[in-house]
Formats: C-alpha cells, structure tokens, sequence
C-alpha cells in the first residue's frame, strides 16, 4: 500500500483531514512533523491547510525553513508527488517549488464558501482520475488566496499546461487570471487554494458532481496519486 506523507507544522489544522482523504482513498497516510530530517520513506506527500507558523511575516514564509522541507524540495526535484492544500499552496510558493505568490484576497476579507473549479489538466500526479475540463466543487476557506505573477510566468504558465485549476462562476479573491491551482513543470507538484480533502466523503462535502449533497469531488486528488504511484 502507498504511504502518502502529511506534514504537520506548528499552526496547521486540516492535517487530519488530509490523512482521512488518504485513508478514504484507499493508502496509507503518514504523519510527518515540520522538524523531522528525513521523509520516512513516504511515496508522496502532503502539506496541509491552516496557518503554520500563525502566518507570520506571510503566508508561509517561516514554514519553507522548516528541516522537513528541505527534504521535501530535494525530494520533489527527485520527482516525488507533493500536493500543497491552501497554506500548502502558499509553502510551496514560498519555498519556489511553484512560481508566483499568494497575497491577500482582493476584497480583503478571509472567504469561506463551497467553490465551483474547472480542472484544466489531468496530466498531473494529483489529478489523472478527473476529466479534462470537468467541473468540481470543494470548500474555499482564505484570507491570502490571491495568485500572482509576472506576466511572463503568468504566460509560460498558460502555455505549459501548468493551470491546473481555474475559478468558475466569479473569482473569489482577485487571483490573476482566475487560477486556482498549478503545477511544476514536470506535473508531480501540484498547489491549489480550495480544499479537496474537505470533500471526500457522502453527505459531509459541498454538492459536486456526482449530484446534490454527493460531497465527493475532493477524493480522486487521492485517488490519483495512489493509482501514479502504481502506474
Ligand atoms: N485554509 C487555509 O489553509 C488558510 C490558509 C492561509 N493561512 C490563509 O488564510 O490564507
């Protein structure tokens, strides 16, 4: 069975969460703390929602210097799926495993509701089981989630591919040109501000695909890292 790392740093929150989805999707999740020096022999990792380090100075700005993160960079460029959630999404900017940055929302106030994404490219480690273009909806729940970047990265984004999710229905914080959601190059590091793992399970998430109150859209994230690694 796959062991899926989830990082806890001090201020995280949805670590349990993201260790149920991995659990509900069929692998093994493994606890793994921001001091740690080595990755347990994990097959992929997570870096959860909330607020590491209080969101001091930024956003993930004091959690990139975290030991575990080391290993997670030079791991990453090794290749290893890492899926960064919400204040995973800002970590990974910060530590520039993805380009761009995470800013404050444009209207200023945190945003909590369900959110409409169209999935943009399924060549990714973390999104192989959804449909090109599909149309999902998890919870959305920032104050920082505004996505920017140069024009140029911004570009080079577009035409790689690397948006892997957009906004639909309205943009809920300003983010440039609606994005939700990327990836690296390579397409094994994948950040997104909404939650996947808050839908994973019948009758507890938003009403997504599947039909009303299914609250199911968030799983194939965990599904589809389970099926790159056996694949
Ligand atoms: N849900 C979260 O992960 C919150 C992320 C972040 N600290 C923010 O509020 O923008």
């Amino acid at each position: 069975m796959s062991r899926i790392g989830v990082v806890t740093f001090p201020g995280t929150l949805d670590d349990r969460d993201a260790a149920r989805a991995v659990r509900l999707a069929g692998g093994e999740p493994v606890s793994l703390w921001h001091a740690d020096a080595d990755l347990h022999g994990v097959d992929a990792v997570v870096l959860p929602g909330g607020f590491s380090y209080g969101d001091y100075l930024r956003a993930g700005a004091i959690s990139r210097f975290a030991p575990v993160m080391t290993e997670i960079v030079d791991a990453a460029h090794g290749g290893l799926p890492v899926l960064g959630i919400c204040n995973g999404f800002q970590v990974l900017t910060e530590a520039h495993l993805l380009p761009g940055s995470m800013i404050k929302n444009d209207h200023l106030h945190f945003v909590c509701r369900e959110q409409v994404l169209s999935v943009e490219n399924v060549d990714t480690a973390w999104t192989r089981d959804y449909a090109q273009g599909e149309r999902i909806t998890i919870p959305l729940k920032n104050q920082d989630g505004q996505y920017v970047a140069d024009e140029r990265t911004l570009d080079e984004l577009e035409g790689e591919g690397r948006v892997v999710f957009r906004y639909l229905d309205g943009n809920p914080n300003g983010s440039r040109r609606g994005i939700a959601g990327i990836s690296n190059a390579r397409g094994n590091v994948v950040g997104l501000m909404p939650h996947p793992e808050h839908a994973v399970e019948a009758g507890f998430g938003p009403d997504g695909a599947q039909g009303p109150r299914s609250g199911t859209d968030g799983l194939r994230f965990f599904t589809s890292v389970l099926t790159a690694l056996v694949g």
